[in-house]
C-alpha cells in the first residue's frame, strides 16, 4: 500500500539536507527521485522545480522575506527558514500555484513538524509577501540573480559588468539535457530511433553528429537505452575536450583526474577500440565510478587506476600521446545544474583550487611525450584558474606552446560555463 506523499514535505527535507547539513543538491534530489519513482510525472516535475528553483533563487528570496519579517531569515529556526524560502519561491516564481494554497500548505507543514506556535508568523509573513513582493526593488546584481557578491565581483573584474550580466542570465536559463552516443555500442541513428520509441523527444546538436539534446522524459535512469549504456549524459562543452584532444588511432591517453569518466570514455570511443585510455583518480571510490562506466560502455581500450595526481609517477614520463588534465576547480560554470555550488564555494577555496591546479600541472606535464598534446580544462569561469594558470604553465614550460584556449560562457556551447586550452609539447 502506498501512502500519499506530500511533495512539499519532501522538498523541505531536501532543502534542510542541503542548506543545514551541507549535502549536495543534485545528489539529494537524485536520491529522492530514485526512491519515489512511483510518483506521477507531474509530481516529480513539481518537486524538482521547487527544490532547484528555491536553491537557485535563495539570496533573492531571503532579501524579499527580510523586507516583510521582523525576524531576519538568518535568525529563523532552520525548518522555518527553509519553509519560508520554498513558499516564497512558489509565490514569486510559480504562477500555477495560488498564493492562498501556498500559505495554507506552509502553515500545515509548520504544524506537522512541531512548530504550531510559529504557524501564525508563517501565515502572516507569507500573506504580506504575497501582497507586496512586486514592489520590492533589488539593490544589486547579487540579490537580483541570487549570486554571492564575491562571485559577482570576480566576474566584473575579469570580464566587465555587461558580460557578468550575460553570465548570470545564462546560468538562470533553463538547462538543456544533452547526451553523447556511446559509439562503441550503437550508431547515432540507432540511438535516436531507440529514444523515440521510448517516448523521448530528440534534437540534433549541429556541431557534433553524435550528440543530442533530449527532453520530454520523466526519469532518465528508468530509460532502457540508459540502462543499456547506449549514451552518456554530458554537456556539449565537456564533449569539446575529447574533440580538442583529437586522439589518433593507437594513441596512449592518460587522464589524471578522470572520475566518473565522462571525458575518458569519450576518448576511448573516439579511438574505436585501438590504443589505451588510462583513467586515474584519487580514491578507490572514484575509481570504482570509472570502472562502472567502462563496464556500462563495454570499452576494451580503457582502464581505471587509483593514483594521486600530485605525486609524480616516473613510469608515466613521456608516455602519453594525449594528457587530459580536467582538474578539480571551483565549478562556477556548472551552477545552472548544481545550484548550490554558489553557496558552498568561497573566494579562499577557489584560490586554493587554483594552487592545486598548478601543483598538479607541475607534476604531470612530463607525462606528455614530445610532439604530444596536453588538454587543460575546468568547468569554471574564473580567470585565475583558467587563463592565468595557462599563462603561468607556458612560462614555466617553454617546451609547450598554446594552440588555443577558450573560455566558454553559459549557453554558448551547451549550457555550462567551461574552459579549455590545448597545449602541444615540442621537445
Ligand atoms: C572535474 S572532476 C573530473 C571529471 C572527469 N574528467 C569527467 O569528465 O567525468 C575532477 C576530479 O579530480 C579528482 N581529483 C581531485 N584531486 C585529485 C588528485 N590529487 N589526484 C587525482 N585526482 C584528483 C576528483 O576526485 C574528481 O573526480
Amino acid at each position: 500500500m502506498t501512502t500519499k506523499v506530500n511533495e512539499r514535505a519532501l522538498v523541505l527535507e531536501m532543502l534542510l539536507a542541503v542548506n543545514e547539513e551541507g549535502q549536495y543538491s543534485h545528489l539529494v534530489l537524485r536520491d529522492v527521485l530514485d526512491k519515489y519513482q512511483y510518483l506521477g510525472k507531474q509530481e516529480r516535475a513539481f518537486l524538482t522545480r521547487l527544490m532547484e528553483g528555491t536553491l537557485e533563487r535563495q539570496l533573492t528570496l531571503d532579501y524579499v522575506i527580510d523586507q516583510f519579517s521582523k525576524t531576519r531569515v538568518k535568525k529563523m529556526k532552520p525548518l522555518i527558514r527553509n519553509l519560508m524560502r520554498m513558499s516564497v519561491y512558489q509565490i514569486m516564481y510559480m504562477d500555477s500555484v495560488p498564493d492562498s494554497a501556498v500559505c495554507n500548505e506552509a502553515v500545515k507543514l509548520a504544524r506537522k513538524r512541531g512548530f504550531s506556535g510559529l504557524s501564525g508568523f508563517v501565515n502572516g509573513v507569507l500573506r504580506s509577501v504575497a501582497r507586496g513582493w512586486r514592489e520590492v526593488r533589488f539593490p544589486n546584481l547579487s540579490v537580483t540573480y541570487s549570486m554571492p557578491e564575491w562571485i559577482v565581483d570576480i566576474w566584473t573584474e575579469n570580464y566587465g559588468e555587461e558580460k557578468t550580466r550575460q553570465i548570470l542570465e545564462g546560468l538562470t536559463a533553463e538547462n538543456r539535457l544533452t547526451i553523447r552516443t556511446n559509439l562503441s555500442a550503437v550508431t547515432p541513428e540507432e540511438l535516436v530511433n531507440k529514444l523515440k520509441s521510448e517516448g523521448v523527444t530528440v534534437h540534433a546538436v549541429p556541431e557534433l553528429p553524435y550528440a543530442f539534446e533530449i527532453s520530454g522524459l520523466d526519469y532518465l535512469a528508468g530509460l532502457k537505452s540508459f540502462k543499456e549504456g547506449l549514451f552518456y549524459v554530458q554537456d556539449v562543452s565537456s564533449m569539446l575536450v575529447a574533440e580538442t584532444a583529437a586522439p589518433k588511432k593507437n594513441d596512449y591517453v592518460i587522464d589524471v583526474c578522470a572520475a566518473p569518466g565522462g571525458k575518458s570514455t569519450h576518448m576511448a570511443e573516439l579511438l574505436q577500440g585501438s590504443g589505451m585510455v588510462e583513467a586515474r583518480d584519487l580514491t578507490e571510490y572514484k575509481v570504482d565510478l570509472i570502472r562502472e562506466n567502462i563496464a556500462r560502455h563495454g570499452l576494451s581500450n580503457m582502464k581505471a587506476v587509483q593514483m594521486d595526481a600530485t605525486v609524480d609517477d616516473p613510469d608515466s614520463h613521456q608516455k602519453a600521446d594525449v594528457l587530459v588534465c580536467d582538474l578539480p576547480c571551483s565549478g562556477l560554470g556548472v551552477m545552472g545544474k548544481k545550484t548550490d555550488i554558489r553557496y558552498k564555494m568561497t573566494k579562499e577555496k577557489a584560490a586554493e583550487l587554483a594552487k592545486l591546479q598548478r601543483q598538479i600541472l607541475s607534476v604531470v606535464w612530463d607525462y606528455v611525450r614530445p610532439g604530444g598534446t596536453l588538454v587543460y580544462s575546468t568547468c569554471t569561469i574564473h580567470r585565475s584558474e583558467n587563463e592565468d594558470n595557462t599563462a603561468w604553465f607556458l612560462k614555466e614550460h617553454p617546451e609547450f606552446s598554446l594552440e588555443f584556449q577558450r573560455q566558454i560562457f553559459p549557453g554558448e556551447a551547451g549550457s555550462d560555463g567551461f574552459f579549455l586550452a590545448k597545449l602541444v609539447r615540442s621537445k
